[in-house]
């Protein structure tokens, strides 16, 4: 069996070795000729799974993306060839909530103000926006959220409309899949209009699609209003943001915001058991044994249980785990010239969730807030 895989899909070898021979292939350059002869074929978000690109092949009997997004993939085509496919729905979710959390912390830090005590909406209430939502839980940060499709299909949470939150809000994180049609559709759902309705000194994160967000009216908007803050991991045109908007944002990744190593490790391990179901044959690998050791073994908090961590202790702890900066600064150097946006992507130093590190004092039989955020507890 020939499996062709994305060159940037961890723990392959270890998980599909045994099935068939793989081949890694670049998933954004991917052709038709290449795929012709694939079994199966595994991909990421840059991969256009298309009429154009299956056009050769009679023999697919898999196709896996290792993303939430399915927004490349033309599933419709898939059903009518009768070639099953899967992705991996939250997978790397709660890297997104973790990515969102830190940025604001990084935000509060930066202009003097703290994360706590602002208001939240989280457009978009799935496995991403509730994963940024249990972080602002544990950490007492007042949240709204806005998904009118989950408030319809009976979510029993409470939904505020979106324009009504644009003016509650000192904060607007998107979590949303890109979506043109249906009676909420996300293309450019943050338009010109949207935008200058922020509150003044709103911090805007978007996590999601670049094109959620009308990338030339945001130009226009920031040109006129310094006061709105910017973190932008997603951009319109991927992978060629517009030169001009990069030095609006604050915080600038290359869509690396799901990029943690259990996500990436997730990702690939919900395609493994698809596949095997698929194959019929029983599941022998688990995902435990796939992650390495974090590289501090624990982290000694001076402090007693339940007791207050200050918010520039907080981001200290946070990025002992994932320093934003060191994406930030890379992406302003590199993103932009030659390939730099992918290439970043492709070494990406996968970093890892906050359950990697073990705090010690942090346990006992009342209830930690630190703990709640997702780091383990030296036991
Ligand atoms: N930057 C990155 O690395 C990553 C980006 N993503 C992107 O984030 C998107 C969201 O991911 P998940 O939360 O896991 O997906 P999800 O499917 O679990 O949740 C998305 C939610 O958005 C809601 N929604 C749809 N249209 C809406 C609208 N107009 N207004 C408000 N809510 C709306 C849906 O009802 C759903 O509950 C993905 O589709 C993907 O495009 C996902 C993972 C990593
Ligand atoms: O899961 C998604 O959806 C994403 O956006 C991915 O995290 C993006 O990563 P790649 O699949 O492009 O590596």
């Amino acid at each position: 069996m020939k499996i062709l895989a994305d060159e940037n899909m961890p723990y392959v070898d270890a998980l599909f070795g045994d099935l068939g021979d793989i081949h890694y292939v670049n998933g954004r350059s991917l052709s038709a000729d290449e795929v012709a002869d694939a079994d199966v074929l595994l991909v990421r978000s840059v991969t256009k799974v298309n009429e154009a690109l299956l056009s050769k092949n009679q023999r697919l009997k898999f196709v896996g993306s290792a993303t939430i997004g399915t927004d490349h993939v033309d599933k419709a085509l898939l059903e009518r060839r009768g070639i099953p496919f899967a992705n991996a729905p939250g997978c790397n979710a709660t890297a997104v909530g973790e990515f969102a959390f830190i940025a604001m912390l990084e935000l509060g830090k930066r202009y003097g103000e703290t994360l706590k005590g602002k208001k939240v909406a989280i457009v978009g209430a799935g496995n991403t926006g509730t994963a940024l939502s249990r972080c602002l839980d544990a950490y007492g940060v007042d949240y709204r959220l806005c998904d009118p499709l989950l408030a319809s299909a009976g979510d029993k949470r409470r939904f505020y409309p979106l324009d009504e939150l644009i003016g509650w809000a000192d904060v607007v994180s998107l979590h949303v899949p890109i979506t043109k049609d249906g009676p909420h559709p996300t293309w450019y759902l943050f338009d010109e209009a949207r935008l200058n309705a922020l509150k003044p000194n709103a911090w805007l994160l978007n996590c999601c699609r670049g094109e959620v967000i009308d990338n030339r009216a945001l130009i226009k908007i920031k040109g006129q209003r310094a006061d709105v803050k910017l973190v932008l991991d997603v951009w319109e045109g991927e992978p060629n943001p517009m030169p001009e908007l990069v030095p609006l944002v604050d915080i600038a990744t290359p869509h690396i915001a799901g990029y943690s190593l259990e996500g990436k490790a997730r990702g690939t391990f919900m395609l493994y058991q698809s596949l095997c179901k698929i194959l019929g044959i029983s599941e022998d690998k688990t995902l435990n044994t796939l992650l390495p050791a974090f590289r501090f073994s624990s982290l000694g908090l001076e402090l007693g249980v339940n007791a207050a961590l200050s918010e520039p202790n907080l981001l200290a702890l946070c990025r002992t785990v994932y320093d934003i900066r060191d994406d930030d600064w890379q992406f302003r150097r590199d993103a932009l010239h030659n390939g730099g946006f992918d290439n970043m992507r492709k070494n990406h130093k996968h970093r890892r969730e906050f359950s990697a590190l073990k705090l010690e004092n942090a346990t006992g039989t009342e209830v930690n807030w630190v703990s709640f955020l997702g780091f383990s507890n030296v036991g």
